[in-house]
C-alpha cells in the first residue's frame, strides 16, 4: 500500500536547512529507499509513532516553509504594471504580450522592457500557458544556457514545431543525446581551418556583387543611384551559400536564378512575418499536440495561406538537394570525394561507424535545409543593418575605408587572408557593434524541463517591494531569452548602450564595463551560447569581415534625403523593412555612390 521511494522523495523535496534540523536516527531513516524499509527497521511502536509525528511535522513545517519563502511569478514585475504607459493594456486576451515581442519594429522593446521592469520580467503569457519571463539578465542567461544547468532547459516545443515545419527532423529540432548527435555530425563543417578555406569563395561574390552595382551605378544617369542593397546581399549571400555548402549555383547575382534561389528569400517571411495574435495562441498551443499529428498538420491538412509557401519551398528544396547528395555520394564512390564544401564534410559524418555522430541521410537532407535558412539570411540581414547604420555616418566609413585601403596598400596587391581581415580594428568593431545593436533573432526560447533557480547578476524589485537576487521558477516556465535586451543591458555595455557606437569596442578590452564570460562571440547573446550556441558563427563573421570589407573600399552609403522609414521586421531574422510595404519582403534602399579612390 505504501508507495516505493515515497519518503525519500519526500526528504529530497524538503529545503536542506530543515532537514539539516532533523534528529539524525529520522534523516537517516528518511533517506532510506523505500517506506517498507523504514517501516521494516523501525521495529517497536515508539518508533513509528515517532516517525508519523516526524512527517506530519515536517509537513506542516515544509508548508510554513513554503508560504514564508516562496515566490510566486504572479509577484515579478512585467509589462502591464503600469510603469510604461505604452505597455499598459497592449495585451492580447489570447497571446498576452507575445504579439507586442513578435511585431516590435525598433529593435529596442527586450532593453526597454529590462529597463523599466528588471532584467528578469514577467510577461502576460500565451492561452496555455501559465508562466512566461523575458530574461536579460546575464547570470540567468549563463544558467540557462552556458551552465552545467543548460540541459535542464529546452527549446521550447513551438520552436521544435517550426524548425521541424522548416527543415524536417535536423539539429535545430531536437534534444538532449539526439542533438548531441546531430551537432558531432556536422560540427567537422565549421572548424577554424575548414571556415577559413570558405574565403576565396566568399571573395569571388564579393567581387561579383561590387561589378553589378558597378554597372548598375555607370547605367544610372541621377546623380544620386538608390539601389535596394537588402535585395542585392541576400543574393550575394544565397550564392556564396550555395557555392561553399553544396558546390551549387544558385545563380542570384546573375538574375538567373534556380527554382530553388526563387522560393528561398521569402520564406521566413511568408511564414512568420507579423504574425496575428490568433496565429501566435495557435503555435503556444502547439505544445499540447504530439509532434506526429503536427507533422502531418504541416504537412499534408488542408490548411492553406502561409503553408503552402512553405510547403512548396520545402518540396523544392527537399528534391534538389537529395539529387546533389545523390551525385555527390556517386562521385564520392568513384574516388573524386576530395571536395571540401559543407555537404561533403556532413556526408563524411553520414559514413562515420560511431553512432554518437552518424546521421541517416534524411537527417542529412534536414540539416542541409535548416542551415539553408540558419545560415544565408541571417548573415546577410546583419550585413545590410551595418550598412544602415554607416549610410548616416560618412565620418564612420571614411575612418573605416583608409583602415582598409592602408592595409591593402601593405598586402601589395594580395587578396586578404582570413588573418588580415581580423587584423583589422575598425572593421571588426564596426561588425561587433552591427551585431550587438541590430542582432538578427532578437529571441530565443525555451523552457525549464524542472522546477530550478535562477541566479540573478543584480537583484530585481517585486511587486510586493522585496528585492531578491534568485528566482525560483517552475518547471514549463517559458522563456523569452531577450538577444536585445542583454545586448543593450547599461550595467554590461555602459550609459550608451542603446547607442550604435563602433568605437566602444577599441576601448582596452579591461576599460570595457562587464565581464567577457558570455557567448560564443565577443560577450554578446546574438549566436547565442553554450551547447546549442550558433555552430556557423566563424562562417557568418568571416563572410561580414570579407563583404563589408570590399564594399567599403569601392563604395560610399549614403541614407535617401527623403524617403519611406526602413523599419526592423521581425521575421524570425530581422529584415529592414518599409512600412506598410512588408508584402515586398527585405528593403533597404541607399544612395550607392563609388568612393573616390
Ligand atoms: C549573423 C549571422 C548569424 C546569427 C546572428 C545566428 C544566430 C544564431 C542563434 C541565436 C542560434 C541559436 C538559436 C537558439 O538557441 O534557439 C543559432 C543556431 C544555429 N545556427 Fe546560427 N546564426 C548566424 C549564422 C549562421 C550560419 C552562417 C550558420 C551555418 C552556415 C548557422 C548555423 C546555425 C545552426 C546549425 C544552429 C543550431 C545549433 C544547435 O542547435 O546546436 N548560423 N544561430
Amino acid at each position: 500500500m505504501f508507495t516505493d521511494g515515497l519518503l525519500p522523495s519526500l526528504a529530497s523535496r524538503l529545503p536542506s536547512e530543515l532537514v539539516s534540523l532533523l534528529p539524525s536516527n529520522v534523516s537517516d531513516a528518511l533517506s532510506r529507499t523505500t517506506l517498507e524499509q523504514f517501516f521494516s527497521n523501525t521495529s517497536d511502536k515508539s518508533n513509528l509513532s515517532l516517525a508519523l509525528t516526524t512527517l506530519l511535522s515536517l509537513t506542516v513545517a515544509r508548508y510554513t516553509y513554503k508560504r514564508l519563502t516562496d515566490i510566486s511569478l504572479a509577484d515579478v514585475r512585467g509589462p502591464g504594471d503600469g510603469v510604461n504607459d505604452e505597455d499598459v493594456g497592449g495585451a492580447s486576451w489570447m497571446a498576452g504580450d507575445i504579439p507586442t515581442l513578435f511585431t516590435d519594429t525598433t529593435g529596442t522593446l527586450g532593453a526597454r522592457w529590462a529597463d523599466a521592469y528588471g532584467a528578469v520580467c514577467k510577461l502576460r503569457a500565451q492561452i496555455g500557458t501559465k508562466n512566461a519571463l523575458l530574461v536579460s539578465d546575464p547570470a540567468a542567461l549563463r544558467h540557462i544556457m552556458q551552465s552545467e544547468h543548460a540541459e535542464k532547459y529546452i527549446r521550447a516545443p513551438e520552436w521544435y514545431a517550426m524548425a521541424d515545419l522548416l527543415a524536417g527532423e535536423c539539429i535545430g529540432s531536437v534534444e538532449g543525446d539526439v542533438h548531441r548527435r546531430h551537432r558531432k555530425g556536422i560540427r567537422p563543417a565549421f572548424g577554424v581551418p575548414e571556415t577559413r578555406a570558405l574565403l576565396p569563395v566568399f571573395n569571388g561574390v564579393a567581387n561579383k556583387l561590387c561589378e553589378k552595382w558597378d554597372t548598375l551605378i555607370s547605367l544610372d544617369t541621377s546623380e544620386a543611384p538608390i539601389l535596394n542593397v537588402a535585395e542585392w546581399i541576400s543574393k550575394a549571400a544565397l550564392d556564396a551559400f550555395g557555392e561553399v555548402a553544396l558546390d551549387y549555383q544558385f545563380g542570384g547575382l546573375d538574375n538567373t536564378p534556380t527554382e530553388l534561389a526563387q522560393a528561398m528569400p521569402t520564406v521566413l517571411l511568408e511564414t512568420f512575418g507579423t504574425p496575428s495574435p490568433g496565429q501566435l495562441a495557435a503555435l503556444s498551443l502547439l505544445q499540447y499536440v504530439p509532434m506526429g499529428l503536427i507533422r502531418w498538420i504541416l504537412n499534408s491538412a488542408p490548411v492553406g495561406g502561409r503553408l503552402d509557401h512553405v510547403r512548396n519551398t520545402n518540396n523544392v528544396s527537399q528534391r534538389i538537394l537529395l539529387e546533389l547528395i545523390e551525385d555527390r555520394k556517386r562521385m564520392m564512390k568513384e574516388g573524386g570525394g576530395g571536395k571540401r564544401d559543407i555537404m561533403s564534410h556532413i556526408l563524411r559524418a553520414g559514413l562515420n561507424e560511431d553512432p554518437t555522430a552518424k546521421l541517416s541521410d534524411d537527417e542529412i537532407v534536414a540539416e542541409l535545409r535548416f542551415l539553408l535558412l540558419a545560415g544565408q539570411e541571417t548573415s546577410a540581414n546583419t550585413l545590410a543593418w551595418a550598412l544602415f547604420e554607416l549610410s548616416s555616418r560618412p565620418h564612420i566609413q571614411s575612418e573605416l575605408r583608409a583602415e582598409i585601403r592602408d592595409a591593402r596598400e601593405k598586402k601589395a596587391g594580395k587578396e586578404f587572408t582570413a588573418q588580415d581581415l581580423q587584423a583589422l580594428p575598425l572593421l571588426n568593431a564596426i561588425i561587433k557593434e552591427t551585431l550587438r545593436f541590430d542582432p538578427v533573432i532578437q529571441n530565443m526560447f525555451r523552457e525549464a524541463a524542472v522546477d530550478d533557480v535562477l541566479p540573478l547578476s543584480e537583484p530585481i524589485k517585486l511587486k510586493s517591494g522585496k528585492v531578491i537576487s534568485d528566482l525560483p521558477i517552475p518547471k514549463g516556465t517559458k522563456l523569452y531569452i531577450s538577444v536585445a535586451g542583454y545586448n543593450m543591458l547599461p550595467s554590461v555595455w555602459g550609459p550608451d548602450a542603446q547607442t550604435w557606437n563602433p568605437h566602444r569596442w577599441l576601448k582596452q578590452e579591461d576599460e570595457r564595463e562587464g565581464s567577457n564570460t558570455l557567448g560564443m562571440y565577443a560577450n554578446l547573446m546574438t549566436f547565442s551560447a553554450g551547447n546549442k550556441g550558433c555552430i556557423g558563427w566563424r562562417f557568418a563573421v568571416l563572410q561580414l569581415q570579407n563583404l563589408l570589407a570590399e564594399l567599403m573600399d569601392r563604395f560610399e552609403f549614403v541614407e535617401p534625403k527623403s524617403g519611406p522609414k526602413v523599419v526592423r521586421a521581425n521575421c524570425m531574422s530581422t529584415q529592414p523593412m518599409i512600412k506598410g510595404e512588408y508584402e515586398k519582403g527585405a528593403q533597404l534602399p541607399l544612395v550607392v555612390k563609388r568612393a573616390a579612390a
